[in-house]
């Protein structure tokens, strides 16, 4: 069966925000990890989501990778193909979001790209243009301290043109409001002026509806889940959706074994949600610089765990406060120590799941990449959501038998998030 709508998301946490997405509003839907392998069964399904590990690599290695899961998703009949960012639009004036977006459209025919990273469900919304992430505008959120993309500009015209190689316009929220109609128009009006890609304002679901009509229409948009939601309303509604979605019972079958977590994301929610969970369970903080230092912490904390983890969950977090990480940055520089840390953090994971574990949640995007990668899982079924954004994952064709994941996007969840992720994956 034909897919109805392929996606490419720039990373792991964020492909499985957006599957998630899509199975809520109808779209049977798998997360592969990469391209997959010809030999892997895939279920049949409405969408896939391609989960690269690209938000903070050089923009040449981003256009390749998105470029061949471009082709390979046309191959299989996706006729729209969203490539999915972060709600918060983490990018440096060097990339991705624009290069990638410019090679999509470039693929496509050229057409004007429709890009909103607005996701009203968590409190992301664009308005003129500028993002705001809860009541905040972007440069005065958490998103100013993030590890290896500090966003410093609220403004995503002005942000995506520095990546552009294209003119970048604005679909305002009065022409959103007015409708499919009038976005097309504006579009349109934005063509003809020779730009290249729109950032569109969205503040409500209703917003994102209109500009999934409209996307639909085109071979390739950029944004996040809310424009997801859109996308998938959009298919819905056209009635070419066939397959039934999995029964979410099926997806969290108990898989048996231990349970984990592990965490590289700074961010200010999963500072927070760590220390609730000190409260509850055994928590290893890893010194990040006995981390960098060599492979002396990656044991004890292996055997820290293996003294716990027989009578209950345990978290390992490499996690800090901006400070902590500026200080870290400024001596082993932004990118070697983020991409150190993530390495031993996924070493640590696999350690893990080597010696039993079969639950595991993972805090931050990079980090779940560096992890899911290291564990060599190929694609997951989407199960239920345990908080918006957040699904439970069931591994298909895993080498070291099923696993229930959840990747959880630093920014995400409410302050007992850990518990609940348990709870659900018991
Ligand atoms: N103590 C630390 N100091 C510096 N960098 C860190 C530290 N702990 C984790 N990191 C790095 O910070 C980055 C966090 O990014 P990510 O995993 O995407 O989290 P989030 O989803 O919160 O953005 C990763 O590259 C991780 O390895
Ligand atoms: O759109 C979002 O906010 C998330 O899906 C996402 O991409 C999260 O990225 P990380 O915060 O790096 O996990």
């Amino acid at each position: 069966m034909p897919i109805l709508l392929g996606s490419i998301a720039d990373d792991y946490t964020g492909a499985s925000d957006l599957a998630n997405t899509l199975t809520k509003n109808g779209l049977s839907t798998v997360q592969t990890v990469g391209i997959p392998d010809p030999s892997l069964v895939l279920p049949d399904v409405d969408a896939v989501v391609v989960s690269l590990k690209i938000r903070s690599v050089a923009a040449v290695e981003a256009v390749a990778a998105a470029t061949e899961a471009e082709r390979w998703l046309r191959e299989r009949g996706a006729a729209h193909v969203l490539y999915k960012i972060c709600s918060t639009f983490d990018s440096t004036d060097a990339g991705n979001i624009g290069p990638v977006t410019d090679a999509l459209r470039k693929a496509a025919g050229n057409d004007v790209v429709l890009v909103t990273p607005a996701f009203p469900e968590t409190g992301r919304t664009v308005y003129l243009g500028h993002l705001f992430v809860g009541g905040q505008p972007l440069n005065e959120s958490p998103l100013k301290d993030h590890p290896l993309n500090p966003m410093h500009d609220a403004n995503l015209v002005r942000v995506m043109a520095r990546q552009s190689r294209g003119t970048v316009g604005l679909v305002d929220l009065a022409t959103v409001s007015a409708g499919a109609g009038a976005v097309k128009a504006r579009l349109e009006a934005l063509r003809a002026e020779g730009a290249t890609a729109a950032i569109a304002d969205a503040i409500f679901e209703r917003d994102l509806e209109t500009l999934g009509q409209v996307a639909l229409q085109a071979p390739v948009s950029t944004g996040a889940s809310g424009l997801g939601l859109g996308l998938a309303r959009a298919l819905t509604r056209s009635g070419r959706v066939s397959s039934a979605t999995a029964a979410t019972a099926d997806v969290i079958e108990p898989v048996g074994g231990l349970c984990a977590i592990v965490s590289g994301s700074c961010s200010k929610a999963t500072l927070r949600q760590l220390d609730v969970a000190e409260r509850s369970m055994p928590v290893l903080r890893l010194d990040p610089e006995r981390l960098l230092a060599g492979p002396d912490a990656i044991s004890e904390a292996i055997s820290w765990a293996g003294e716990r983890i027989c009578s209950s969950p345990v978290i390992i977090a490499a996690s800090s406060t901006p400070e902590v990480v500026s200080r870290l940055q400024s001596q082993y520089g932004r990118e070697a120590s983020g991409h150190a840390i993530e390495k031993a953090t996924a070493t640590i994971a696999a350690e893990l799941v080597a010696r039993g574990v079969r639950r595991l949640v993972v805090a931050g995007g990079e980090t779940s990449g560096a992890t899911v990668d290291r564990l060599g899982i190929p694609a997951f079924q989407i199960g239920p959501e345990i908080a918006p954004g957040v699904p439970v994952l069931r591994t298909v064709g895993n080498t070291q038998g099923d696993m229930l994941l959840a990747l959880k996007s630093g920014n995400f969840g409410g302050e007992e998030f850990f518990m609940e992720a348990l709870a659900i994956m018991h």
